[in-house]
Protein backbone atom coordinates (compact mmCIF):
# COMPACT_ATOMS: atom_id res chain seq x y z
CA UNK A 1 0.00 0.00 0.00
CA UNK A 2 1.13 2.95 -0.85
CA UNK A 3 2.18 5.85 1.64
CA UNK A 4 -0.51 8.84 2.05
CA UNK A 5 1.67 11.21 3.05
CA UNK A 6 4.05 13.16 0.68
CA UNK A 7 8.03 12.34 1.20
CA UNK A 8 9.30 15.62 2.70
CA UNK A 9 12.43 16.12 4.18
CA UNK A 10 12.37 16.42 7.74
CA UNK A 11 11.12 19.37 9.81
CA UNK A 12 12.57 20.95 13.19
CA UNK A 13 10.81 24.03 14.69
CA UNK A 14 13.42 26.47 15.92
CA UNK A 15 11.40 28.10 18.38
CA UNK A 16 10.83 29.79 22.21
CA UNK A 17 10.92 25.89 23.28
CA UNK A 18 13.40 24.42 21.64
CA UNK A 19 16.33 26.98 21.47
CA UNK A 20 16.81 26.68 24.88
CA UNK A 21 19.35 24.41 25.84
CA UNK A 22 19.26 22.02 28.79
CA UNK A 23 15.32 22.02 28.21
CA UNK A 24 13.42 18.42 27.02
CA UNK A 25 12.13 20.28 23.95
CA UNK A 26 16.13 21.56 23.17
CA UNK A 27 16.92 17.45 23.34
CA UNK A 28 14.38 16.51 21.01
CA UNK A 29 15.65 18.44 18.41
CA UNK A 30 19.08 17.57 18.85
CA UNK A 31 17.80 13.96 17.86
CA UNK A 32 15.65 15.04 15.48
CA UNK A 33 18.38 16.74 13.70
CA UNK A 34 21.25 14.38 14.10
CA UNK A 35 18.38 11.22 12.66
CA UNK A 36 17.48 13.84 10.10
CA UNK A 37 21.29 14.03 8.87
CA UNK A 38 21.85 10.76 8.86
CA UNK A 39 19.00 9.56 7.12
CA UNK A 40 18.63 12.85 4.80
CA UNK A 41 21.65 14.51 5.18
CA UNK A 42 19.54 17.44 5.45
CA UNK A 43 16.40 19.06 7.49
CA UNK A 44 14.31 22.48 6.93
CA UNK A 45 14.33 24.59 9.89
CA UNK A 46 11.45 26.49 10.84
CA UNK A 47 13.40 29.74 12.10
CA UNK A 48 11.31 32.92 13.39
CA UNK A 49 13.52 35.05 14.12
CA UNK A 50 14.03 36.83 10.68
CA UNK A 51 11.71 39.47 10.88
CA UNK A 52 9.73 39.58 7.38
CA UNK A 53 10.96 43.15 6.72
CA UNK A 54 14.99 42.02 7.10
CA UNK A 55 13.75 39.08 4.55
CA UNK A 56 12.25 41.39 2.40
CA UNK A 57 15.19 43.91 2.34
CA UNK A 58 17.74 41.42 1.94
CA UNK A 59 15.92 40.24 -1.25
CA UNK A 60 15.61 43.50 -2.49
CA UNK A 61 19.24 44.22 -2.00
CA UNK A 62 20.04 41.25 -3.97
CA UNK A 63 17.94 42.10 -6.69
CA UNK A 64 20.08 45.55 -6.43
CA UNK A 65 23.30 43.61 -6.60
CA UNK A 66 22.64 41.50 -9.21
CA UNK A 67 21.54 44.57 -11.54
CA UNK A 68 25.21 45.99 -11.51
CA UNK A 69 26.85 45.38 -14.55
CA UNK A 70 28.52 42.25 -14.99
CA UNK A 71 31.80 44.01 -14.90
CA UNK A 72 31.17 45.31 -11.96
CA UNK A 73 30.45 41.94 -10.23
CA UNK A 74 33.70 40.66 -11.78
CA UNK A 75 35.76 42.92 -9.17
CA UNK A 76 38.14 41.14 -6.68
CA UNK A 77 36.10 41.20 -3.14
CA UNK A 78 38.83 38.74 -1.54
CA UNK A 79 41.49 36.76 -1.63
CA UNK A 80 39.89 33.50 -0.28
CA UNK A 81 39.26 30.58 -2.24
CA UNK A 82 36.37 29.49 -3.53
CA UNK A 83 34.64 31.91 -6.27
CA UNK A 84 33.05 34.55 -5.02
CA UNK A 85 31.62 35.77 -8.30
CA UNK A 86 30.20 32.78 -10.39
CA UNK A 87 28.64 33.76 -13.73
CA UNK A 88 26.21 32.72 -15.94
CA UNK A 89 28.48 30.12 -17.34
CA UNK A 90 28.01 26.77 -19.58
CA UNK A 91 27.54 24.75 -16.60
CA UNK A 92 24.96 26.54 -15.29
CA UNK A 93 23.60 29.15 -17.94
CA UNK A 94 20.46 30.49 -15.60
CA UNK A 95 23.09 30.70 -12.30
CA UNK A 96 24.89 33.16 -11.40
CA UNK A 97 26.21 34.01 -7.51
CA UNK A 98 28.29 36.35 -5.60
CA UNK A 99 29.62 36.03 -2.01
CA UNK A 100 30.72 37.70 0.83
CA UNK A 101 32.96 36.18 3.20
CA UNK A 102 32.52 36.78 6.93
CA UNK A 103 29.15 38.55 6.24
CA UNK A 104 27.78 39.21 9.99
CA UNK A 105 31.35 41.84 10.23
CA UNK A 106 30.77 45.03 9.14
CA UNK A 107 34.23 45.48 7.91
CA UNK A 108 34.17 42.67 5.37
CA UNK A 109 30.34 44.21 4.34
CA UNK A 110 31.69 47.59 4.16
CA UNK A 111 34.68 46.48 2.32
CA UNK A 112 32.45 44.37 -0.11
CA UNK A 113 29.77 46.95 -0.85
CA UNK A 114 32.58 49.86 -1.19
CA UNK A 115 33.73 47.87 -4.29
CA UNK A 116 30.39 47.09 -5.86
CA UNK A 117 29.03 50.71 -4.98
CA UNK A 118 32.10 52.98 -4.84
CA UNK A 119 29.84 55.96 -3.79
CA UNK A 120 28.18 53.75 -0.68
CA UNK A 121 25.04 52.10 -0.52
CA UNK A 122 23.55 52.08 2.87
CA UNK A 123 20.43 50.17 2.44
CA UNK A 124 22.38 46.70 0.68
CA UNK A 125 25.12 47.32 3.60
CA UNK A 126 22.84 47.04 6.33
CA UNK A 127 19.96 44.49 5.02
CA UNK A 128 23.16 42.08 4.83
CA UNK A 129 24.40 42.63 8.07
CA UNK A 130 20.58 42.16 9.83
CA UNK A 131 20.00 39.60 7.76
CA UNK A 132 23.80 37.50 8.43
CA UNK A 133 23.74 38.30 11.94
CA UNK A 134 20.31 36.27 12.12
CA UNK A 135 21.34 33.42 9.61
CA UNK A 136 25.14 33.14 11.31
CA UNK A 137 23.19 32.69 14.62
CA UNK A 138 20.92 29.92 12.97
CA UNK A 139 24.42 27.94 11.94
CA UNK A 140 25.45 28.45 15.47
CA UNK A 141 22.62 26.75 16.89
CA UNK A 142 21.79 24.37 14.21
CA UNK A 143 26.00 23.03 14.70
CA UNK A 144 25.02 23.20 18.38
CA UNK A 145 22.07 20.98 18.08
CA UNK A 146 24.14 18.74 15.57
CA UNK A 147 27.05 17.83 17.87
CA UNK A 148 25.54 17.74 21.07
CA UNK A 149 22.90 15.18 19.07
CA UNK A 150 26.32 13.64 17.84
CA UNK A 151 27.39 13.20 21.59
CA UNK A 152 30.15 15.71 20.39
CA UNK A 153 29.56 19.29 21.90
CA UNK A 154 32.62 19.16 23.58
CA UNK A 155 33.80 20.31 19.56
CA UNK A 156 31.31 23.16 19.14
CA UNK A 157 33.26 25.84 20.43
CA UNK A 158 36.21 24.94 18.53
CA UNK A 159 34.65 24.42 15.44
CA UNK A 160 33.02 27.66 15.58
CA UNK A 161 36.07 29.45 16.07
CA UNK A 162 37.32 27.81 12.96
CA UNK A 163 34.13 28.37 10.86
CA UNK A 164 34.96 30.47 7.72
CA UNK A 165 31.59 31.64 6.65
CA UNK A 166 30.83 32.91 3.21
CA UNK A 167 26.87 34.12 2.53
CA UNK A 168 26.27 33.74 -1.28
CA UNK A 169 23.49 35.47 -3.52
CA UNK A 170 22.29 33.53 -6.24
CA UNK A 171 20.05 34.57 -9.26
CA UNK A 172 18.82 32.41 -11.51
CA UNK A 173 17.34 34.21 -14.63
CA UNK A 174 14.03 32.81 -16.39
CA UNK A 175 15.04 30.51 -19.05
CA UNK A 176 14.11 31.72 -22.58
CA UNK A 177 11.61 29.64 -24.32
CA UNK A 178 14.01 27.47 -26.22
CA UNK A 179 16.14 27.08 -22.89
CA UNK A 180 16.29 23.56 -20.45
CA UNK A 181 14.71 24.33 -17.22
CA UNK A 182 17.58 23.47 -14.78
CA UNK A 183 18.41 26.20 -12.74
CA UNK A 184 21.48 24.69 -10.52
CA UNK A 185 22.65 20.83 -12.01
CA UNK A 186 22.97 18.18 -9.53
CA UNK A 187 25.26 18.88 -6.76
CA UNK A 188 26.28 18.12 -3.22
CA UNK A 189 28.07 21.01 -1.31
CA UNK A 190 31.64 21.25 -0.59
CA UNK A 191 30.69 22.75 2.71
CA UNK A 192 31.38 21.72 6.57
CA UNK A 193 27.29 22.75 6.29
CA UNK A 194 25.01 24.95 4.24
CA UNK A 195 21.96 26.99 4.67
CA UNK A 196 19.72 27.46 2.07
CA UNK A 197 17.00 30.96 2.26
CA UNK A 198 14.59 30.91 -0.68
CA UNK A 199 12.17 33.73 -1.89
CA UNK A 200 9.49 33.85 -3.35
CA UNK A 201 10.11 31.47 -6.29
CA UNK A 202 10.35 27.80 -5.80
CA UNK A 203 13.10 25.80 -7.24
CA UNK A 204 15.18 23.28 -4.69
CA UNK A 205 14.94 20.13 -5.33
CA UNK A 206 16.43 17.52 -2.87
CA UNK A 207 16.95 13.97 -3.65
CA UNK A 208 16.70 10.91 -0.80
CA UNK A 209 19.82 9.39 -1.46
CA UNK A 210 18.52 5.88 0.54
CA UNK A 211 16.24 5.24 -2.61
CA UNK A 212 16.56 8.23 -5.00
CA UNK A 213 13.33 9.74 -5.28
CA UNK A 214 13.09 13.34 -5.33
CA UNK A 215 11.50 14.59 -2.22
CA UNK A 216 8.93 17.37 -1.85
CA UNK A 217 11.33 20.46 -1.58
CA UNK A 218 10.62 23.60 1.57
CA UNK A 219 9.15 25.60 -0.38
CA UNK A 220 10.03 29.04 0.16
CA UNK A 221 8.82 31.00 3.12
CA UNK A 222 10.56 33.87 5.25
CA UNK A 223 10.86 31.34 8.23
CA UNK A 224 12.13 28.15 5.82
CA UNK A 225 15.79 27.40 5.95
CA UNK A 226 16.84 24.10 4.14
CA UNK A 227 20.34 23.37 6.59
CA UNK A 228 22.24 20.46 4.58
CA UNK A 229 25.26 18.74 5.21
CA UNK A 230 27.99 19.41 3.27
CA UNK A 231 31.26 17.09 1.62
CA UNK A 232 33.38 18.21 4.76
CA UNK A 233 30.94 17.30 6.76
CA UNK A 234 30.31 13.82 5.43
CA UNK A 235 34.25 13.05 6.04
CA UNK A 236 33.96 14.75 9.75
CA UNK A 237 31.72 12.32 10.62
CA UNK A 238 33.55 9.59 8.95
CA UNK A 239 30.38 9.10 6.85
CA UNK A 240 27.97 8.81 9.24
CA UNK A 241 26.61 11.53 7.51
CA UNK A 242 26.01 11.39 3.70
CA UNK A 243 25.19 15.00 1.77
CA UNK A 244 21.69 14.83 -0.56
CA UNK A 245 22.24 15.69 -3.88
CA UNK A 246 20.11 18.38 -4.66
CA UNK A 247 19.43 21.10 -7.91
CA UNK A 248 17.35 23.52 -8.76
CA UNK A 249 14.12 23.53 -11.38
CA UNK A 250 12.86 26.61 -12.97
CA UNK A 251 9.04 25.67 -13.14
CA UNK A 252 7.63 28.93 -12.57
CA UNK A 253 8.99 30.90 -15.57
CA UNK A 254 10.06 33.74 -13.09
CA UNK A 255 13.80 35.57 -11.88
CA UNK A 256 14.51 32.91 -8.93
CA UNK A 257 16.57 34.45 -6.07
CA UNK A 258 17.98 32.52 -3.06
CA UNK A 259 20.80 33.39 -0.46
CA UNK A 260 22.91 30.85 1.12
CA UNK A 261 25.55 30.54 3.96
CA UNK A 262 27.98 28.38 2.83
CA UNK A 263 30.49 27.39 6.07
CA UNK A 264 33.84 26.17 5.25
CA UNK A 265 36.44 25.21 8.06
CA UNK A 266 39.50 26.85 8.94
CA UNK A 267 43.17 24.77 9.29
CA UNK A 268 43.54 21.26 10.10
CA UNK A 269 40.13 19.52 10.83
CA UNK A 270 40.50 15.94 12.60
CA UNK A 271 38.13 13.31 12.96
CA UNK A 272 36.70 12.85 16.04
CA UNK A 273 37.50 9.95 17.79
CA UNK A 274 33.69 9.50 19.00
CA UNK A 275 32.89 9.23 14.96
CA UNK A 276 34.75 6.29 14.82
CA UNK A 277 34.10 2.62 15.83
CA UNK A 278 33.77 -0.68 14.49
CA UNK A 279 30.61 -0.22 11.85
CA UNK A 280 32.66 2.93 10.94
CA UNK A 281 36.43 2.34 10.93
CA UNK A 282 38.75 5.62 10.14
CA UNK A 283 37.90 6.77 6.45
CA UNK A 284 39.33 10.05 6.48
CA UNK A 285 43.02 11.63 7.04
CA UNK A 286 42.91 14.86 9.29
CA UNK A 287 41.12 17.34 6.20
CA UNK A 288 42.89 20.88 5.30
CA UNK A 289 39.02 21.92 4.00
CA UNK A 290 40.61 25.40 2.16
CA UNK A 291 43.17 23.37 0.36
CA UNK A 292 40.32 21.35 -0.81
CA UNK A 293 38.37 24.09 -1.38
CA UNK A 294 41.45 25.59 -3.74
CA UNK A 295 42.11 23.17 -5.39
CA UNK A 296 38.24 22.03 -6.94
CA UNK A 297 37.14 25.65 -7.03
CA UNK A 298 40.35 27.16 -8.74
CA UNK A 299 43.30 24.96 -9.96
CA UNK A 300 41.11 22.54 -11.16
CA UNK A 301 37.91 22.47 -13.89
CA UNK A 302 35.36 23.94 -12.91
CA UNK A 303 32.94 21.44 -13.36
CA UNK A 304 34.51 19.24 -10.75
CA UNK A 305 32.80 21.03 -8.09
CA UNK A 306 29.59 19.15 -8.69
CA UNK A 307 31.07 15.83 -8.77
CA UNK A 308 29.97 14.34 -5.59
CA UNK A 309 32.25 13.03 -2.86
CA UNK A 310 35.53 14.39 -4.47
CA UNK A 311 36.58 14.75 -0.73
CA UNK A 312 36.98 10.97 -1.05
CA UNK A 313 39.51 11.12 -3.44
CA UNK A 314 41.28 14.33 -1.76
CA UNK A 315 41.28 12.80 1.81
CA UNK A 316 40.04 9.26 1.85
CA UNK A 317 42.27 6.65 3.71
O1 LIG B 1 19.14 28.14 -4.84
C1 LIG B 1 18.94 27.19 -4.11
O2 LIG B 1 17.82 26.95 -3.62
C2 LIG B 1 20.05 26.19 -3.79
C3 LIG B 1 21.43 26.66 -4.12
C4 LIG B 1 22.47 25.59 -3.98
O3 LIG B 1 22.19 24.44 -3.86
C5 LIG B 1 23.91 25.97 -3.96
O4 LIG B 1 24.25 27.14 -4.26
O5 LIG B 1 24.74 25.10 -3.67
FE1 LIG C 1 23.91 23.31 -3.11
Amino acid sequence: MGSLTEPKIPVVYFNKETLNPGTDSWALACKQVRHAFEEYGCFEAVYDKVPVQVHNSVFAATKDLFDLPTETLMRKTTDRPGLPYTPNWVYNPLFESLGIDYPSNHEEVEHFTSVMWPQGNEGFRESVLSFSELIVELYETATRMIFEGFGVERLHDSIMKSTFPRIKFAKYRKPKEDEANLGLRIHTDKTFITIVHQHEVEGLEIKYSKDGQWLVDAKPSPTSFVVFAGDAFMAWSNDRVIPCEHRVVMKEGKDRYAISLFTYIEGIMDIPEEMVDDEYPLRYKPINHLNFMKRYFVDEEPGLQYSPCAIRTFCGV
